[in-house]
């Protein structure tokens, strides 16, 4: 059973709708993930999941129980949630133990329980210093310690690394995720990052303009998105006009065949791949090739091809590109997406490979 069923949500401010039928289940002790653009919705979700802000349309149900809808309301205090926000939330006059007893109820002897959860999140030792006095991923642990002190059922993570750098922010992520794993807790994580995204979840929901695009195993969202913004949104993407026919699909990088989950009539359509799906090759594996541009970046080097009337340009190991004017063959690997017609948003992009 699910824990948490989100269904036909809505939500709008001042007239403007910020959420317009959600639909979402998050299993018991699985953790999805929800990504989108800035102002998609997702933190207004989040709050509306933890009870820090009303219903207005739909509901959103913990197992059995309903917590809101638009005729009823569980206060967030008795929703046992644990609610990590965007960085900068700790109390500054107060210690890293007085910061995580905040969480638990005044009365009582936390001493036992402060230090169970100082362990698990990797800062024993750390109780008496200062906010001010620990690193920014420190920071974000106590504030994971704090949410996680009263035994939460739900954890929701609003962005909580993002002043963090690339680097660290990614492993602090799968460190507190792995915290989050090892006590069987429930977690929704917002990110606009796919990468952390990918790395966590167990679901990922793509979110855009109010409205969940998609939601599914990461691979599956990652390979098969289920239309060309989803694909964006997840990662570099190529598209390329072609024609399908039973399957497969005829377009300017050959014949390919094309995933399951492509539901697409015969005829025109956008097809959909990754850059990585791409082989430059000197076997004549594929479609004819030539190097149109070079561009030494360090750790990889981006060819510009000239490929059956399109410019590709892709990313390739600074040991093996080949230089400008070379010859050679563009082979696709794996099936490939389609999406009916030509999506209004690729019109004018023939090919493109985003960094
Ligand atoms: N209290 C509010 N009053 C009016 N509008 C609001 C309020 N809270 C959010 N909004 C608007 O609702 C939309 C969604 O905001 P929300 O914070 O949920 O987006 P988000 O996806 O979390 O964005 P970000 O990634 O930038 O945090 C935005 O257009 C925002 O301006």
């Amino acid at each position: 059973m699910s824990q948490i069923a989100v269904h036909d949500l809505y939500k709008s401010y001042a007239s403007v709708e910020v959420l317009r039928g959600i639909e979402l289940q998050v299993a018991a002790g699985s953790v999805l993930a929800l990504l989108g653009p800035s102002g998609c919705g997702k933190t207004t979700l989040l709050r509306l999941i933890a009870g820090f802000e009303h219903v207005e349309r739909g509901r959103i149900a913990f197992g059995e129980q309903v917590v809101a809808s638009a005729a009823r309301f569980v206060p967030p205090e008795r929703r046992s949630i644990g609610y990590v926000p965007q960085e900068g939330t700790l109390f500054p006059h107060l210690t890293v133990e007085g910061n995580i007893r905040y969480g638990l109820p005044r009365r009582g002897d936390h001493r036992q329980r402060v230090q169970e959860v100082l362990s698990l999140t990797g800062l024993q030792g750390l109780g008496a210093r200062y906010p001010h006095e620990l690193s920014g991923g420190q920071q974000q642990r106590v504030a994971l310690a704090r949410a996680l002190a009263p035994g939460p059922s739900l954890v929701l993570l609003d962005e909580p690394f993002n002043a963090l750098d690339l680097d660290l922010r990614r492993s602090i992520c799968e460190e507190v995720v792995g915290v989050l794993r090892a006590t069987g807790t429930t977690a929704i994580l917002v990110t606009h990052d796919p990468g952390e995204a990918f790395a966590v979840s167990d679901q990922l929901a793509v979110m855009q303009a109010g409205q969940i695009m998609q939601c599914a195993r990461p691979e599956a969202v990652y390979w098969q998105p289920a239309d060309a913004a989803v694909a964006r949104l997840t990662g570099s993407a190529i598209f390329v006009q072609g024609r399908c026919h039973a399957q497969t699909v005829d377009c300017p990088l050959g014949r390919l065949p094309l995933h399951d989950a492509a539901v697409v009539p015969d005829g025109s359509a956008t097809v959909m791949l990754r850059p990585e799906q791409l082989r430059w090759n000197t076997a004549g594996q594929g479609v004819a090739a030539r190097v149109v541009q070079r561009s030494f970046r360090g750790d990889h080097t981006m060819v510009g091809l000239s490929v059956g009337g399109l410019r590709l340009g892709l990313r390739m190991s600074s040991l093996h590109a080949p230089v400008q004017g070379d010859h050679g063959h563009v082979a696709v690997d794996g099936a490939c997406m389609a999406y009916a017609g030509v999506q209004a948003a690729q019109a004018q992009c023939v090919a493109e490979v985003a960094e």
